[in-house]
């Protein structure tokens, strides 16, 4: 750990104005009053819910040294901070100061870091990236949705972590070993500046489609949220890898050009720089052919659905934007393995009918998923698909209306309905899918899907993918897609003891 004057000094380094001459000795960070140790620095953030300076007094009381905060919170705080002689810092964006305050803090992150962003696919690119770099026999790790992954696990609360748990988790990470690290960057953390202390080399987009409108409030706020990731965070001798099959591709390369950043394209798109040819489906995976700097590519993947090529190929870029041998790279296509609740098979009739867990909780990635099934579905397709609770309400009835579109038989059941009355949410994803069956207990939805599979049949339940429980209001009930479909397989099946 650094010398604390040194880290007090790099804080004011920052630029950051510290009013009445209060020099602060800081011993830790915070932006919430509840983690206020003595010495502490307290970040008082304007919130969605309230500002943070409201918990100013508090945090003193708890012995903070120094309060970081706009000048809306030090109108709030400024009296109880010189009452205290604890040092007031002013920024005109606070969450940017934590997070550079952050990293400076901890002062270590795996030396080679990537992030991606995009609608769908942040934690399937993440998790590619981090298989890539093991079979380097890199120590690499993957950080995101689905927790940390890799040579050094840990759980997370968030998509993409608030500053002081990133950087504490990068800096543990980097002593324990890891050199490697694949991060997820969610509109959210980006609006809220949450990665912008992190040193990457490159950074990754995936898509743009309708997801969390109730938090950004228009399609450009969402897109503007994503596009800090090359407009801001990425550094100058950074990389920007881009699926440029997406419409909104071009409008990143062009932000990624402004600045001089390299940009490597991905796609099927003619002129991609990585660009995928053709793909061949069969029972358990897909035959891939894809060029790079004119040369010509062959790899098996043993994943399911069209978009994991997208992912897989994206992931690989990420890793050669890097520095990598692009042949080495390559190498190690043919050893990924499925995502955790990314269409996962999760268990098959004795008449062969597949069962599917999968994350789709979008109107977008619901389409994407079914279709990706049609080609290794002889029969029907069925889709199990709810939405969340206390989340953005427009995407409900295009989510139903998505399901409709690609499966022959639709089931709308609960995910995490939170605050909210399942049976309105679930009304609402019926607007799209008129025709589909509501089955609200969704172990007893998964029952009903399982039992309408015949021969050559597949479901894919939609929306929980690794999740391991159903939020209703404050409770987080044990539940488990995968676990409930092979139960639900073993009853019908006739193997339960
Ligand atoms: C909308 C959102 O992102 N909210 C996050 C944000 O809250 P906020 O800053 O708006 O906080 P607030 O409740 O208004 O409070 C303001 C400030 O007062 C502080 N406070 C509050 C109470 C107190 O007693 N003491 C105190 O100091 C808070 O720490 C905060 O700094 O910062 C909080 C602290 O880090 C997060 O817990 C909170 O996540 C909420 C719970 C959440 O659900 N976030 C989700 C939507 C989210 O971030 N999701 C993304 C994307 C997921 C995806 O990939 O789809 C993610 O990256 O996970
Ligand atoms: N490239 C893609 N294009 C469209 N849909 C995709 C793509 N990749 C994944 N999906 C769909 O989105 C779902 C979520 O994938 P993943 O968890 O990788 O995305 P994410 O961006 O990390 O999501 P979150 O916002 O919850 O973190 C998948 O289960 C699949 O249905
Ligand atoms: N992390 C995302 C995905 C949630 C997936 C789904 N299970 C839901 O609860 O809506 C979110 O919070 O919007
Ligand atoms: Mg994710």
């Amino acid at each position: 750990m650094p010398d604390e004057t040194d880290k007090t000094r790099s804080l004011l380094d920052l630029g950051l104005h510290a009013r009445g001459g209060q020099e602060a000795r800081i011993k830790g960070i915070t932006a919430d009053s509840r983690a206020v140790r003595e010495g502490y620095l307290f970040a008082a953030l304007p919130g969605v819910e309230t500002h943070g300076a409201r918990f100013a007094a508090k945090a003193l009381t708890s012995g903070a040294a120094a309060i970081l905060t706009d000048s809306a919170g030090a109108e709030i705080a400024s009296r109880a901070a010189a009452a205290a002689g604890a040092a007031l810092i002013v920024a005109e964006n606070p969450r940017q100061a934590l997070a550079y305050t952050a990293a400076l803090w901890f002062g270590a992150q795996p030396q080679t870091a990537v992030a991606v962003t995009g609608t769908n696919g942040k934690t399937s690119v993440a998790t590619f990236c981090r298989q890539i770099w093991m079979e380097m026999d890199h120590a690499a790790i993957n950080l995101g949705t689905t927790g940390v992954e890799g040579v050094w696990t840990a759980p997370l609360a968030h998509t993409t972590p608030d500053p002081v748990t990133l950087h504490r988790v990068l800096a543990e990470a980097a002593q324990q070993g890891v050199t490697h690290a694949a991060m997820e960057a969610s509109s959210h953390g980006l609006a809220q500046n949450r990665l912008d202390g992190v040193q990457l080399e490159a950074a990754g987009f995936t898509n743009f489609t309708q997801d969390h409108l109730d938090y950004h409030q228009s399609f450009e706020a969402y897109f503007h949220a994503k596009a800090g990731l090359f407009a801001r965070v990425l550094g100058d001798e950074g990389v920007a890898v881009i699926n440029i099959d997406d419409a909104r591709g071009a409008d990143m390369t062009d932000i990624a050009a402004a600045r001089g950043l390299g940009i490597l394209t991905v796609g099927r798109s003619a002129g991609a720089d990585l660009q995928l040819q053709a793909q061949r489906f069969d029972a358990t995976g897909q035959q891939i052919r894809f060029t790079f700097e004119d040369k010509a590519y062959l790899a098996r993947l043993p994943l399911i659905g069209g978009f994991q090529a997208e992912n897989v190929l994206l992931a690989a870029g990420l890793v050669i934007a890097c520095g990598a041998e692009p042949p080495r790279v390559f190498e190690t296509l043919d050893h990924l393995r499925t995502v955790r609740g990314r269409m996962q098979l999760a268990a098959t009739r004795e008449n062969g009918a597949a069962v599917f867990v999968d994350y789709a909780h979008t109107p977008d990635a619901v389409a994407t998923a079914l279709k990706a099934m049609r080609p290794h579905v002889m029969g029907r397709l069925i889709a199990i698909v709810g939405a969340g609770g206390d989340r953005d309400r427009t995407k409900r009835p295009l989510m139903g209306q998505a399901a409709a579109e690609n499966a022959d038989l639709v089931i709308i059941t609960d995910d995490n309905p939170r605050s909210e009355d399942p049976a309105v949410i679930r009304q609402a994803v019926m607007l799209g899918a008129p025709d589909a069956l509501e089955v609200g207990d969704r172990a007893e939805a998964i029952l009903r899907g399982v039992d309408a599979l015949g021969p050559g049949d597949a479901l894919l339940i939609a929306g929980k993918g690794h999740e391991t429980g159903q939020t209703v209001g404050d409770a987080i009930l044990p539940f488990d897609d995968a676990e409930q479909a092979s139960v639900a397989v073993a009853a019908l099946d006739g193997r339960l003891a």
